[in-house]
């Protein structure tokens, strides 16, 4: 077994029988069916080697019982069998039910970062195809190996009783398959890593070009599209028959061993039936015995290559669950019901890799129940103090504070609650508009809904829907148009009921009505809310209580436009800029 499986392995296989663990009960019933239905298994052909004996014999009599004898086994056989398929399919689907549930719980604990460098088809491939594969390796190959075992002890005792030499040949048939498999298995193992690569490539492609779908029709590269996925499907298609052939290949080579030993115990039995050392009743019996063992010794040694399929899925499946080795999101566990809103950025340096500070000794201050705008060039790094301010990533030194505490000693669902953010692109989960919008906030009623909606002036879109505010918004919001989204994400965002509430003002230009509501409702929430808007037009924030100019990473400039527009050379030239753009527009 040693050149089967490493420690690594042993401890994956470990983990993966702490699966069963929920469900012993299940299992101890399963394995009982699978003994009972063993010990049946057993006594027919000792029935069968009877029966044939007496047909010969012409006892009718004796036949008829041993015939019924035949039957009742045969029934309790089926029944017990019936049972024993239903026990595995749903030990199976409860097993996949645990493992998805474990996974997708982790997937969302993941930090943002690990989004940022995995593809969401690595996801989907684990959460689907892996835990199909474990599953079933868990419930039909180890079950039954076990039981296989058992039969091979047992039908070994009971053919040793009938013939010795008989046995030694099908026994020693074992070492030959044995090899067959431990050599296809190592192959096997490797092909099956490469196939779980391209499986998250696939389902990768899959899941761009579907949600791109819009992008790769006005792009016109379609073809570019469907030769990429049929690449990758032909891929696929290739090394799932490579896979194949190496199982068929084994299979055949050891059913052909199979073969020649039965064909051996035939020429051997056949002397020892001449030489009178054997009976036709024991011989029946006997065949029967020697196919059931082959058949088990085979599903035996099989199991080294099919483990080595679930060992990869396992690995893929307990390296999401160990979180990929990404460090889990540090909360504290200061929790408050009230804040003021007062935003502190304490020398804050950040770079999303080891290379590139993206964000450089960052200070400043916003007050609180005040409108803050942050401008400057793109790229410039305004999303990321947005970023670092929900403490999606942590800073690489210095520290936030919100109302004078570090944002990394609140408990998560403190941060959340106090902290709104309404994206460039906001995202709508496919639910109706009323889900959309309360999914944050559950003790919000339908009332401050419609207040809102009426506020921002989308209720009479919404309510000149068939279904009103139950109609349903497909995936993403792709039947609304953007400025509906926005209209939606602000009021999402507004029955959240935060203190602070951040804008990331959308680049592509929102029509005239949604920027003025946005403006509007921005300064009438301002009084008693700490907003803070990233700008990419400066129009839509000169009359912000302060704004902050940052270029490249670090603080540039903080005052009123005017001083600004006065006294800071970046913003003049972001301003000059924009005029210059209106100008040539108009
Ligand atoms: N998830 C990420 N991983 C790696 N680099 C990133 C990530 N997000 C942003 N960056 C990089 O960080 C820098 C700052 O990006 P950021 O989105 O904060 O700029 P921005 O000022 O908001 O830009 P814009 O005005 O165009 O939205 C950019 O160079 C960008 O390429």
């Amino acid at each position: 077994m040693k050149s089967i499986v490493d420690k690594k392995d042993i401890g994956l296989l470990k983990r993966c029988l702490m699966y069963l663990f929920p469900y012993k009960l299940r299992v101890i019933t399963t394995f009982f069916c699978i003994v009972f239905c063993l010990i049946l298994q057993i006594i027919e052909p000792l029935i069968l080697g009877k029966v044939i004996a007496l047909l010969f014999s012409k006892e009718f009599e004796k036949l008829s019982v041993m015939l019924m004898y035949l039957f009742v086994t045969e029934l309790f056989v089926t029944i017990l069998s019936f049972f024993q398929s239903y026990l595995f399919s749903s030990l199976s689907e409860n097993i996949i039910y645990d493992l998805k549930r474990d996974m997708f719980q982790k997937i969302i604990e993941l930090p943002v970062k690990a989004f940022d460098q995995m593809k969401v088809g690595e996801f989907i491939s684990r959460l689907q195809g892996d835990t199909a594969t474990v599953a079933g390796i868990l419930t039909n190959q180890l079950i039954n190996t076990a039981i296989d075992i058992l039969r091979v002890v047992i039908i070994s005792i009971v053919v040793f009783q009938i013939s010795i030499p008989l046995s030694l040949v099908i026994v020693l048939s074992f070492p030959v398959t044995f090899l067959i498999f431990t050599f296809s298995g190592k192959k096997i193992r490797k092909r099956s890593e490469e196939l779980a690569k391209l499986n998250d490539s696939y389902f990768s492609n899959l899941q761009q070009s579907i949600t791109g779908i819009r992008e790769i029709k006005s792009l016109g590269i379609k073809k570019i599209k469907i030769n990429q996925f049929l690449d990758l499907a032909i891929l696929l298609k290739e090394k799932n028959i490579n896979i194949n052939i190496i199982s068929t290949v084994a299979r055949s080579l050891s059913q052909f061993t199979s073969f020649l030993s039965q064909l051996s115990v035939m020429a051997i039995a056949g002397f020892l039936i001449y030489k009178g050392q054997l009976n036709i009743e024991y011989f029946i019996a006997f065949t029967s015995y020697s196919s059931q063992l082959t058949g088990s010794l085979m599903n035996i040694t099989q199991i080294s290559s099919n483990i080595q399929k679930a060992l990869t899925s396992l690995e893929r499946i307990f390296n999401l669950l160990d979180e990929f080795g990404y460090k889990r999101e540090k909360f504290g566990d200061i929790e408050k019901q009230y804040i003021e809103g007062e935003i502190k950025f304490c020398n804050i340096s950040f770079g999303y890799g080891d290379d590139l500070r993206v964000v450089d000794d960052l200070s400043f201050s916003i007050a609180k129940n005040n409108t803050t705008a942050i401008v400057g060039s793109s790229g410039g790094g305004k999303t990321t103090i947005f970023n670092l301010l929900l403490h999606f990533y942590e800073a690489d030194t210095g520290a936030i504070l919100i109302d004078g505490t570090d944002i990394k000693h609140f408990n998560e669902e403190t941060l959340r609650r106090h902290i709104s953010v309404v994206h460039q692109t906001p995202y709508l989960f496919n639910a109706t508009f009323a889900e959309n919008m309360l999914i944050a906030n559950q003790e919000a009623t339908e009332e401050d809904m419609i207040t809102i909606c009426k506020k921002i002036k989308i209720h009479d879109y919404i309510m000149s829907l068939p279904h009103g505010y139950k109609t349903v918004i497909e995936e993403n919001g792709s039947n609304l148009s953007g400025g509906q989204k926005q209209r939606i994400a602000i009021a999402r965002a507004m029955l959240k009921k935060s203190k602070i509430i951040l804008f990331d003002e959308a680049t592509s230009s929102l029509d005239n009505e949604t920027q003025q509501m946005v403006k509007e409702l921005i300064s009438s929430i301002s009084h008693d809310h700490t907003v803070v808007v990233i700008a990419h037009r400066l129009s839509s924030i000169i009359d912000s209580d302060e704004i902050l100019v940052i270029d490249a990473g670090k603080l540039v400039g903080q005052g009123s436009h005017r001083n600004l527009l006065n006294n800071n050379f970046t913003y003049k030239k972001l301003y000059e800029s924009e005029l210059e753009c209106r100008a040539l527009i108009s």
